[in-house]
């Protein structure tokens, strides 16, 4: 069983390909890093170390890796795997969408076997978006034999995967955490499942407590954490004013979910103290930086802010800390962050107001826009 991945990164080697090699895949990367590409060709496999006192170290040995750049390559292993998942950041999506669409008339030409795609990126319905854009590459017909022969299933990942900085840049460190929940009813019937990953019915649920508990969470630690002049979520999540913030975002985001989904409040309190546990981890370097990047798609309207936000604000909730914490999100300026740079000068060209309504989705006059509005001005 041949498994392709794109994306050669943290999450990729850390969980993914982990993951697939322990279940028993023989996995092949598609990454555009040349040095990724040539160190996997050459080494074949990697260390991935658990953050914790055990210091585990596993081995993951018999991998490929391919230049993603190279549209034949990539074709002829989409026509070929028996499983294709991603980890390449979600506005990513759209460039590997072509090689994908290539690879799927390859397959049909060749009558190849049925295929399931999984994005596994932080965001709802990442699969689902691929899928669209894989679609609108193929004609009409075509797009009516690949519906029969290749399905995307929505997926939601966890596992805490900070920059690396090994002597061997092929070497991962991970969190011992991990959690990989498929949609199920995306899959063709009789498929086998993977080892290790966790199917359910209905995937919304389930990403949406991922996304407004982790992601919002491990956000507002780092916007809160930059503005305080901190450097990595560690030293952020140790803060008391911050660990207030987060905590009272979650709060939020958690009320929300209970309402909405039916979770039993202990439980999720016990879920979100958890979480703040995992950003304490003292033998994980993840700087703030990285966990704020690309503050531009965070503040989107279905991103892990504004879509917990509305969806509490229009249950009737609490939602002042969140405000905050897209306040703040307003104000992460990191010089080495293109969005950020992007959002500044956004700001800089409409005001504040106009920019946030612009990215958010919401109107100037929106209440919740309001409530941004005065926290950023405090
Ligand atoms: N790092 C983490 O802890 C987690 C990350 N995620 C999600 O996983 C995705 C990847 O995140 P990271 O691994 O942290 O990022 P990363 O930057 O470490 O890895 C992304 C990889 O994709 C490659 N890439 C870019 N364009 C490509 C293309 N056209 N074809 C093939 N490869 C391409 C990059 O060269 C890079 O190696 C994101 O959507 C992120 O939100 C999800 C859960 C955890
Ligand atoms: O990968 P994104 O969406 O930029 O966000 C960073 C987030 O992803 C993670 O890497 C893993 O969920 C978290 O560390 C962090 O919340």
């Amino acid at each position: 069983m041949k498994a392709l991945h794109f994306g050669a990164g943290n999450i990729g080697r850390g969980f993914i390909g982990l993951l697939l090699s322990k279940a028993g895949y023989e996995v092949v990367f598609s990454d555009v890093n040349e040095a990724l590409v040539q160190a996997l060709q050459e080494h074949k496999g990697y260390e991935v170390m658990i953050a914790d006192e055990s210091e585990q170290r596993i081995k993951v040995e018999g991998v490929s890796a391919i230049d993603g750049r190279n549209p034949v390559a990539v074709a002829e292993e989409v026509a070929s795997a028996d499983l294709i998942t991603t980890a390449v950041g979600v506005t990513t999506l759209k460039h590997i969408a072509p090689g994908i669409a290539a690879g799927i008339k390859l397959r049909m030409e060749r009558g190849g076997s049925p295929l399931h795609i999984i994005a596994c990126e932080n965001a709802i319905g990442s699969s689902t978006q691929l899928k669209e854009q894989v679609m609108a590459l193929l004609s009409a017909k075509e797009q009516e034999t690949a519906a029969a022969l290749v399905a995307f299933p929505d997926s939601a990942v966890d596992r805490i995967v900070p920059l690396q900085h090994h002597g061997n840049p092929l070497d991962v460190t991970v969190e011992p955490f991990y959690e990989w929940v498929i949609d199920r009813r995306e899959m063709f019937p009789g498929t086998k499942e993977i080892n290790g990953a966790h199917y359910v019915d209905d995937l919304i649920p389930y990403i949406e407590r991922k996304l407004f508990t982790v992601n919002t969470g491990h956000c507002s630690t780092a916007y809160a954490g930059y503005r305080k002049g901190y450097s990595t979520i560690l030293e952020a999540a140790e803060d008391e004013e911050v660990i207030d913030l987060v905590n009272g975002a979650l709060q939020e985001t958690g009320s929300m979910l209970v309402g909405a989904y039916g979770f039993k409040e202990e439980e999720h309190k016990a879920y979100i103290r958890n979480i703040m546990e995992r950003f304490r981890n003292p033998r994980l370097s993840d700087d703030i930086v990285r966990v704020g990047r690309s503050p531009i798609r965070k503040l989107s309207p279905e991103d892990r802010l504004v879509r917990p936000a509305l969806k509490a604000w229009k249950q009737g909730g609490d939602i002042r800390h969140l405000a905050r914490v897209m306040a703040l999100a307003l104000k992460f300026d990191y010089a080495g962050d293109a969005e950020a740079m992007k959002l500044q000068d956004l700001i800089a060209e409409k005001g504040v107001r106009q920019a946030f309504a612009e990215i958010s989705g919401l109107s100037t006059e929106h209440e919740l826009t309001q409530s941004v509005m005065e926290a950023y001005e405090k």
